[in-house]
């Protein structure tokens, strides 16, 4: 569903992503690990046209380059951002009755898998606890009908109530057939909902699994 090849991606003259490659089929949560600073929000940014970068990302076999951020998400990805990217101006009602651009979640299915966000669904939504804009951003997505979600960090700061919530979601949108490329540090989280794991290291991606002992070296877990 998402393939990525052959990425590169630099901050100036500071090379952050040489040759990554990574692949997420339909209905797979794959899980991006790495230490602070090795790339993962820089990779997610490029997939989604945010941030420059060289190589190959294709989206059901559409090349995506080229394409801006808005035709990205028109062509399903979803970006779930790790400050939350919350409207300023809008309650959270609003923003969840943005138009979707593609056929999402109804309103009636949002508000029953995120009860808390029907409660503040009159507040501004820069008025939300963090936990809460998590949840707002990652229902938004599910809202405009993203077929491939790129969530930076979903579970950061949340509750442990929160993160099994976030937890159930995403295993909700992997049964409709909804790709997950997740960047996530809680590997107990990712062990609950990922299907296969990469690990960004020196600017490339290498396949890897949670039992990996390299992995957990690495990550100083
Ligand atoms: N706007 C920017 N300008 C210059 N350098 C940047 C910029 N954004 C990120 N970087 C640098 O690029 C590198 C990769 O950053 P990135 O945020 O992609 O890493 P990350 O793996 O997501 O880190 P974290 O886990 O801490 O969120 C870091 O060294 C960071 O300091």
């Amino acid at each position: 569903m998402l393939h990525i090849e052959e990425l590169s991606a630099s901050y100036g003259e500071a090379k952050v992503l040489t040759s990554a490659g990574l692949s997420v089929a339909q209905g797979e949560v794959a899980t991006l690990c790495g230490r602070n600073g090795a790339g993962k929000t820089t990779l997610l940014r490029c997939v989604m046209g945010l941030h420059p970068g060289s190589g190959k990302v294709s989206l059901n076999g559409t090349d995506l380059r080229g394409r801006k951020p808005f035709e990205r998400a028109r062509l399903g990805l979803g970006w779930v951002p790790d400050d939350r990217g919350a409207y300023a101006t809008l309650t959270v009602a609003e923003s969840l009755a943005l138009p979707p651009m593609r056929s999402g979640w109804s309103l009636e299915q949002i508000y029953e898998a995120f009860p808390n966000l029907y409660a503040r669904r009159g507040s501004m939504s820069t008025k939300l606890s963090g936990g809460e804009q998590q949840m707002l951003a990652l229902a938004r997505a599910l809202r405009m009908g993203s077929r491939v979600l790129l969530c930076d960090e979903p579970t950061e700061g949340l509750s442990p109530l929160l993160v099994q919530r976030v937890g159930e979601i995403l295993r909700q949108a992997k049964q409709q057939g909804i790709a997950v490329l997740l960047v996530e540090q809680n590997l107990h989280f990712a062990a609950e909902v990922a299907d296969s794991y990469y690990l960004l290291a020196s600017g490339r991606v290498q396949q890897t699994s949670p039992a990996d002992k390299d992995l957990l070296t690495y990550l100083g877990v």
